[in-house]
């Protein structure tokens, strides 16, 4: 049985994977066609290469359908209930850095902390008759991280994309989305809350806890880790 190895299909993630690999002795690369998703591994036996969405991997991985995955660590701790208790984390990689933040219009001078929004949202539903809203797509980790500080007056607006622009748009009052270098909240008249940060997430290998691992998965999954230096 061969070692199943996700990596993102597209986009940084996979030209960052394929380089952090390539370094280490072990060639990712497309098969087929530009647009085909097939993939070969070289320098290690035993590993098939399955090129999957960022997003799918947490999954696929929590099922064994695939036994190492490379994906967002927010991407894990979002897609999976007790994440911990289906996948372990076998290395950050040190690319594909992005903080899952909280944001609110710069115009608002009185909140720059989670506490404050705490404040804003109580009195927010008696002036304005709806909750305030949150735009994400990260539901589980912003629900988790609001009750671990108490904050619960409020209701998630799910957003699947160009999440800055619900508040110019009036869907949302806030947002809770990833940023890397600070353009878009910038360009969108957002600020993050001092205390704010959810998830300093980065791309990560993950191992599936799954039991079902063949011994030559086994056995290929320690070659793999020696050849890596792990
Ligand atoms: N500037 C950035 N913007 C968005 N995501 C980023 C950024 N930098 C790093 N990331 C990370 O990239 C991952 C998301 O990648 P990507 O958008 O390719 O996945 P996806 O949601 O599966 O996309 P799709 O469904 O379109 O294939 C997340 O882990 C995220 O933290
Ligand atoms: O801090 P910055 O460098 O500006 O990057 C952050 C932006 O990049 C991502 O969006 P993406 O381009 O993936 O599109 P999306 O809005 O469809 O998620 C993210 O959702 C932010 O909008």
């Amino acid at each position: 049985m061969m070692l199943k190895l996700g990596v993102p299909s597209k986009g940084r993630l996979m030209e960052k994977t394929f380089q952090w690999f390539g370094k280490r002795g072990v060639t990712l690369r497309k098969s087929g066609s530009d647009r085909e998703y097939a993939g070969a591994v070289d320098g290690i036996d035993g590993v098939d290469l399955v090129l999957l969405s960022a997003g799918e991997i947490p999954r696929e991985l929590a099922a064994g359908r695939i036994q190492l995955g490379v994906t967002g660590s927010d991407l894990v701790r979002e897609k999976l209930a007790n994440w911990e208790s289906t996948v372990r984390q076998v290395t950050p990689m040190g690319f594909g850095g992005a903080d899952l933040i909280i944001a609110v219009p710069t115009g608002w001078v009185d909140v720059d902390t989670v506490d404050d929004l705490d404040a804003v949202a109580a009195a927010f539903r008696a002036t304005h008759g709806h909750r305030l809203r949150i735009a994400t797509k990260y539901h589980r980790l912003v629900r988790e991280f609001l009750a671990r500080e108490g904050v619960a007056d409020y209701a998630l607006v799910d957003s699947q994309g160009a999440t800055e622009g619900t508040i110019k748009n009036e869907t949302a009052e806030a947002i809770a989305d990833i940023t890397s270098t600070g353009e878009t909240l910038r360009a969108n008249g957002l600020k993050v809350l001092s205390d704010g940060m959810i998830h300093a997430s980065q791309a990560t290998l993950f191992r599936s806890s799954r039991s079902g691992w063949t011994m030559a998965q086994r056995d290929t999954f320690r070659a793999l880790e020696h050849k890596l230096g792990l």
